[in-house]
């Protein structure tokens, strides 16, 4: 079985997400209201809306950084914070974050060492901190300051530093939003390229609809005032994907859809 229909597979487990009538407030303002779902374990997701739908809050939500005012969230059957404490998931953010006197490996390092200064026993990865920095094609820059990289080898990096604790599920806020398209479309196929090689799922959060339709298996199109569900699209589109598929007329057509979809927001 190839890595694709692997994680496919995976969707009959434990989802790797599960929202049930999720409610999140700040103070008097509702910003998601209701959100009932379940997300496939192995599964890729692109999450579409308008400027605050809540999409980072559904991020924030499920990776306990904030509680739900009312309903239920579970992680790989678990409660968020058990699933936080058992490293279940890791979040890539647009700014990469990295230490700027470390290097990219050390980058990579860090939540290991930072797990075992703590004496706490997290997963590993299969694959060495040297291996998912080859894995997001850095092989050869592994000794390089952040300063010494591009945008886009940082945000490479701050992958690879996700991916060190093997996570089941990674959590992704517009990781790419701030490149040029070029660079983009090469992490797009980079990050297609991890996801098939790990199963990982992902929740990945943009504001492009190409970038939605060629990396999800579905996207969930959410709506705001207040931030709720708006319907979840297939993407029938056969992996692996290349930037050739985005001039197919399917592609065109799942655009068009998540268009009218946005506009009517
Ligand atoms: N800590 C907070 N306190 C008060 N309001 C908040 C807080 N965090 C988010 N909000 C509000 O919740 C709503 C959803 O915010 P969120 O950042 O999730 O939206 P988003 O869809 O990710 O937006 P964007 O696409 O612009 O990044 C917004 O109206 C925002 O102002």
């Amino acid at each position: 079985m190839d890595a694709v229909s692997l994680n496919a597979a995976a969707g009959t487990q434990v989802p790797a997400a599960s929202l049930r009538n999720a409610w999140v407030k700040f103070g008097q303002f509702t910003a998601i209201q209701d959100i009932s779902l379940e997300i496939e374990a192995g599964a890729f997701y692109s999450i579409l809306g308008p400027s605050g739908c809540g999409k980072s809050t559904l991020l924030r939500l499920v990776s306990d950084l904030i509680p739900p005012a009312a309903g239920e969230v579970s992680v790989f059957g678990k409660t968020t914070e058990a699933a936080r404490l058992a490293r279940e998931f890791a979040f890539v953010f647009q700014d990469a974050t990295l230490l700027p006197w470390r290097s990219a490996l050390k980058n990579v390092e860090l939540p290991l060492e930072i797990g075992r200064s703590r004496g706490i026993d997290i997963p590993v990865s299969d694959k060495s901190p040297m291996e998912l920095l080859e894995l997001v094609g850095l092989k050869g820059r592994e000794h390089a300051l952040p300063h010494e990289l591009s945008g886009g080898m940082r945000q490479r990096v701050a992958i690879a530093r996700a991916l060190v604790c093997k996570p089941k599920l990674l959590l992704m806020d517009e990781p790419f939003g701030a490149l040029d398209e070029m660079t983009r479309d090469h992490l797009n196929l980079q990050l297609l390229k991890v996801w098939e090689e790990t199963g990982v799922t992902i929740l990945f959060v943009t504001h492009s609809i190409p970038e939605a339709v060629f990396l999800g298996q579905k996207v969930l199109m959410l709506k705001a005032h207040p931030g709720r569900l708006h319907e979840i699209v297939d993407i029938d589109l056969p992996y692996p994907r290349s930037i050739a598929q985005r001039d197919t007329p399917e592609f065109t057509r799942y655009s068009a859809h998540l268009r009218g979809l946005l506009e009517a927001c």
